[in-house]
């Protein structure tokens, strides 16, 4: 195995709070460690133009607490090409890397994957997705900013649902899995919960809606973004269809999840990981996800982290039906 003397780092995907504070650990143990370091701008699109720098201890200086990614960040059509990576790769050559960081979701981890296997680098990813649809980790990094951010803002639409006695259908992200919604919609006392893994029985719903107490002056019905019911206007229009009586909105919370500054659990897991990352490499480890379960470092090959069924805790759906008489 060759000596690694400069590692690349890269966010790709959508961007998740903490990305920073990884890129920032990831820096400065390079440097630490006496590696050379290079960002590459806009993810896999970067690495395939060449916009590729070399980054100091400054270059991460004042970024801990920023949300977004100061490296920027890309979805990447070329780099599903073969002729893409393979330019991809001649870029990393002519810039000296010999190891990849990548942070991004289970899309950037299925190209590094791919990439890891047709050439000959070194890559270990870091996780760093709001969706938490992710093997190997208990979080992925983004995922605790983005539900605080989300249950801040139902917290703002229950006052007014509360005043005006409305019942509110509120869509949130997570691709194609359920967690967002999940936890933030017990955390925010939801009625009821609609997520892509567990069948979505609008009869069960209106069950729960019709049992429920009849005092009850706001509802609310967080669903995920996905769902097989479809969004969160088609269930409104199903709902006002049935129940012309409820007064009924309908709220997306949309892109907002995404952004502000990281929570501290983002940061720390950024931080911890980062660094166990540029460890990784130079104990030679390659293909993996690092991330942290039940408080423990752990490094989990692509192919398993990026395995699509994400087990969904069946009792929180139950605390829901239980905490919303
Ligand atoms: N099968 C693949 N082959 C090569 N590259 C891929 C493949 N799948 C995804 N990628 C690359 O990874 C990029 C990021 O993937 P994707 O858009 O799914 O985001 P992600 O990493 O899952 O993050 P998030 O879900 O948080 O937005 C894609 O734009 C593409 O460049
Ligand atoms: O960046 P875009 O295209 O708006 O993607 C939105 C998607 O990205 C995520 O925010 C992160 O993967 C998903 O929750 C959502 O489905
Ligand atoms: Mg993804």
């Amino acid at each position: 195995m060759a000596e690694i003397k400069k590692i690349g780092v890269f966010t790709s995907g959508g961007d998740a709070p903490g990305m920073n504070a990884a890129i920032r650990a990831v820096v400065r143990s390079a440097l630490y460690y006496n590696l050379q370091v290079a960002g590459i701008r806009r993810g896999y699109e970067g690495m395939i133009s060449g916009d590729i720098f070399n980054m100091d201890r400054k270059s991460v200086a004042n970024i801990i607490q920023r949300g977004g990614t100061i490296l920027k960040t890309a979805r990447s059509d070329q780099f599903r090409t073969p002729e893409g990576r393979k330019i991809a790769y001649e870029q990393l050559k002519a810039n000296g890397i010999d190891a990849l960081v990548a942070i991004g979701g289970d899309g950037t981890f299925t190209g590094a994957r791919i990439f890891g296997h047709e050439y000959d680098i070194p890559v270990l990813g870091l996780p760093g997705t709001i969706d938490n649809d992710l093997l190997g980790t208990d979080f992925t990094i983004g995922y605790d900013t983005a539900i605080n951010t989300v249950v801040d803002a139902v917290d703002k639409i229950r006052d007014t649902a509360e005043s005006h006695d409305r019942l509110f259908i509120v869509e949130v992200m997570g691709r194609d899995c359920g967690l967002i919604a999940l936890r933030t919609g017990i955390a925010a006392g939801a009625e009821a919960i609609l997520i892509p893994e567990s069948k979505t029985d609008l009869n069960a719903l209106y069950e729960r809606l019709e049992k429920g107490r009849k005092d009850k002056s706001s509802k609310i019905v967080m669903v995920a973004e996905s769902g097989e019911a479809g969004d969160a206007f088609e269930i409104g229009r199903q709902i006002k269809e049935r129940y012309p009586q409820y007064d009924t909105r309908i709220s997306i919370l949309g892109h907002i999840q995404r952004g502000g500054r990281p929570s501290c659990m983002d940061r720390v897991l950024a931080s911890r990981i980062g660094v166990a990352a540029v460890e990784g490499l130079l104990a030679g480890r390659r293909n993996e996800m690092v991330g942290i379960i039940s408080n423990e470092l752990a490094y989990t090959p692509f192919e398993h982290a990026i395995k699509h069924n994400i087990e969904i805790n069946d009792n929180f759906l139950k605390i829901v039906e239980i905490l919303s008489l």
